[in-house]
């Protein structure tokens, strides 16, 4: 097991004045890229479709070249081994088994090619098989299997030859949300068991926050934060993470600071709602001064009868079972809330609306940087 460590890595394609859909407007799929995973750790790489997700593991497994920077994984300086020789498993969306080999010659297939003894690599397939549930499997062709299965059994040929680093590409995106859950829950318990070096893609936030150490999130090939899950969903450096964590995603709205006597307001074109700005911002707030307040859906509530919230009619209202969300118009933008009153609202209803002002966040309009206190 070793960790990976990524510097100021590029990466620019070269398609004769060829561009793929959704290719990147500076011309870098990645771009100044540095990340450090420690030895036993799982990162995800999380961004939208086209952000550089695929490219940045691609170029860390070998499989697409380097323009600029440096890759190495342990000690060693990888930019230019072959992949066989960086002692990674790869498993990738899409399931390439062989199909007329059965499931134990699909797992045992990379060991026979490096001719490993048939009682060693026996001996590792019923190590691997019941850690990925695949045991009654074995003798199956791929065929026959679903697409969960399939996805065991990719995993498993990937972390049979014990890899340093295990490179993972979506590889719950062909699954549907039951299966894709199972799976996660899985993936989990596996990483747990082999502690091995992971590198995740994926552009589902969930399931990043829920299996990794540590989010790189990426757009447009720059990476934007890179933290723990707690870190980067309750201190996002920019109003993109902000935006980018978290279902539903944080209200992010427009404001002009309002001075009254001695404390602070946000203010909203078109709308009667003030909310009071933290304390911690009065040095960097002034009455008149223009930026976007961020907000999470569940820091915003809804009073009771004799609540000092202000009144705000409903503009949309959800029943997901478990919870609701209401839309509130707040000037042309929409400001969501979750709740877990059993109450059911109709669009016109009059609630009144209470806004943690402790939990808001601040980011410039321009760039959308975090404004720190
Ligand atoms: N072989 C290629 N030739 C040219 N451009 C490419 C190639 N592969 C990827 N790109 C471009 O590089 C950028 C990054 O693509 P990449 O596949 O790494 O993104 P991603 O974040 O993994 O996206 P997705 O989640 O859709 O797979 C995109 O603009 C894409 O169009």
């Amino acid at each position: 097991m070793a960790g990976l460590r990524i510097e100021h890595l590029y990466k620019r394609y070269e398609n004769n004045g060829k561009k793929k859909k959704n290719a990147v407007q500076n011309d870098y799929a990645v771009k100044d890229l540095n990340l450090v995973c420690e030895q036993g750790e799982f990162i995800a790489l999380l961004g939208p479709s086209g952000c550089g997700k695929t490219t940045t593991l691609r170029m860390t497994a070998g499989l697409e070249d380097i323009t600029k920077g440096d890759i190495y994984i342990g000690d060693t300086l990888v930019n230019n081994l072959h992949p066989k020789d960086r002692h990674i498993g790869l498993a990738f969306e899409d399931y390439a088994m062989y199909p007329p080999l059965t499931v134990y010659d699909n797992i045992a297939f990379n060991l026979k090619a490096k001719g490993v003894d048939k009682a060693e690599i026996d001996k590792r397939v019923q190590e691997i098989a019941p850690l990925m549930q695949c045991d009654d499997l074995l003798d199956k062709m791929p065929v026959k299997l679903s697409g969960g299965q399939k996805q065991r059994v990719n995993i498993a040929r990937a972390i049979i030859r014990r890899p340093e680093l295990l490179l993972m590409d979506e590889p719950l995106s062909h699954l549907d949300g039951k299966a894709r859950q199972a799976m996660r829950t899985e993936i989990k318990r596996l990483i747990n068991d082999i502690k091995c070096t992971t590198v995740y893609v994926t552009h589902d936030q969930l399931e990043a926050m829920s299996l990794a150490d540590k989010i790189a999130i990426i757009n447009f090939g720059v990476l934007q934060q890179f933290g723990t899950p707690a870190e980067v969903y309750d201190d996002p450096v920019n109003e993109f993470v902000a935006s980018f964590i978290g279902e539903p995603p944080m209200n992010i709205l427009e404001t002009t600071i309002a001075g009254e006597g001695d404390h602070f307001f946000f203010t909203f074109k078109d709308s009667n709602l003030k909310i009071a700005v933290p304390e911690r911002y009065y040095k960097v707030v002034s009455s008149g001064f223009k930026c976007k307040m961020g907000v999470r859906p569940m820091d915003v509530l809804i009073g009771g009868a004799d609540s000092m919230g202000t009144p705000e009619e409903v503009a949309t209202f959800e029943n997901l079972g478990d919870e609701r969300r209401i839309g509130i118009h707040v000037g042309e933008a929409l400001l969501m809330l979750i709740t877990d009153d059993e109450a059911r609202y109709k669009s016109g209803d009059i609630i009144k609306l209470e806004v943690r002002g402790e939990k808001t966040h601040l980011f410039d309009i321009e760039t959308g940087d975090r404004i720190r206190e």
